[in-house]
């Protein structure tokens, strides 16, 4: 093993500036050159690779984003684009990729080791969609950063009496809003594991509302709908103060919590040492607080259990 390349690919996350930087450290302690691959995987395709040094990556663990740049590609999931990233790693002798992403990033890795390309995928991605792994790189910041919203929005929610919806990210997965949900308080988890009913919503705001509370918090992922609709048709059907926050791209965006910030440099390094230990066509991933890695195939075949104990519990706490 003489060069690897790194490339950061699809929703950038925090974190991802930590891995990075223990890739490039890891690998040059381990007396091997690393390619900086700009854009994900357009950076392969228009060969925009730069050799990485020590300080090329001074600064920037505290810092959010990805400073290599990253990109949805579509061309590189054509046979054209595909061929023309696997010239260009011929041409430049790379002999081993890191790739940091989420499950799109990870199907083009997978194609990358069938080729024959040896490939570590580290988890890079807020919404925490991956199966086979705890924990994605970006998860935590993401929901420390909505829990601080919910605490904000729940003041004013409370002064005012009112019912507040706040939408979060997380197309396909419900973990940003069910853990947020459960860590924030809230009255109402919305998402698409476990779909629930607008009676249903009203009539648990009600409850509550005899109760004596003075507010409602629903956390709506946005997989599950949108929040404007959402109020729309809670008006319809009682009579209660309802507003909506959708937090949008602040939550991808800040500086990494000290857990993203630990887990980028542990996975970037093993990333490293499994390559020059001519282990490839792997993901990392964590397991009762450890980095573990498995077969690409493998991980990509599993399917993502829902937390159905910290749904149930959500609800039991909020009565
Ligand atoms: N089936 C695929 N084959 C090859 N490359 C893919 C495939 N699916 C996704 N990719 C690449 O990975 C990129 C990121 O995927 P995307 O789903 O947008 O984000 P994420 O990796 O965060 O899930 C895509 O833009 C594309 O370049
Ligand atoms: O940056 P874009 O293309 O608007 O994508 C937004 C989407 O990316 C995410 O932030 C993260 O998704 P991925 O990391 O899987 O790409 C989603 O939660 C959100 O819906």
């Amino acid at each position: 093993m003489r060069r690897i390349g790194v490339l950061t690919s699809g929703g950038d996350a925090p974190g991802m500036n930590a891995a990075i930087r223990a890739v490039v450290r890891y690998a040059i302690y381990s007396n091997i050159e690393v390619l900086g691959i700009g854009k994900g995987y357009r950076g392969l395709i228009e060969n925009d690779m730069k050799n990485m040094d020590l300080s090329s990556v001074a600064d920037i663990i505290h810092r959010g984003g990805t400073i290599l740049g990253t990109d949805r590609c579509e061309e590189f999931k054509t046979e054209e684009g595909f061929g023309k990233a696997l010239d260009n790693l011929r041409y430049r002798e790379v002999d081993g990729i890191i790739v940091i992403g989420g499950d799109g990033s990870f199907q083009g890795a997978r194609k990358l080791s069938r080729a024959g390309i040896p490939t570590v995928g580290i988890p890079g991605t807020i919404d925490n969609d991956l199966a086979y792994t705890e924990y994605t790189l970006g998860f935590n910041t993401a929901l420390n950063t909505i829990l601080d919203s919910i605490g904000k929005i729940r003041d004013t929610s409370s002064s005012h009496e009112r019912t507040n919806i706040i939408e979060v990210m997380g197309r396909h997965c419900g973990d940003l809003a069910l853990y947020s949900g459960l860590a924030g308080g809230a009255e109402v988890v919305m998402i698409p594991e476990a779909p629930i009913s607008i009676d249903g919503i009203c009539e648990i705001i009600m409850r509550g509302k005899a109760r004596g509370k003075k507010h409602s918090i629903i956390v709506l992922a946005e997989g599950s709908g949108n929040a404007y609709d959402l109020k729309d048709e809670i008006n319809k059907r009682i009579d209660v103060s309802v507003r909506y926050t959708v937090l949008g791209y602040i939550q991808r965006g800040g500086t990494p919590t000290a857990y993203d910030r630990l887990l980028g440099s542990r996975m970037g390094a093993k990333g490293v040492e499994l390559l020059v230990d001519g282990i490839g066509n792997v993901v990392l991933g964590t397991k009762d607080g450890k980095v573990f890695h498995q077969d690409i195939e493998e991980a990509l075949c599993m399917e993502k259990q829902f937390d159905y104990e910290a749904y149930e519990l959500t609800k039991i706490l909020s009565v």
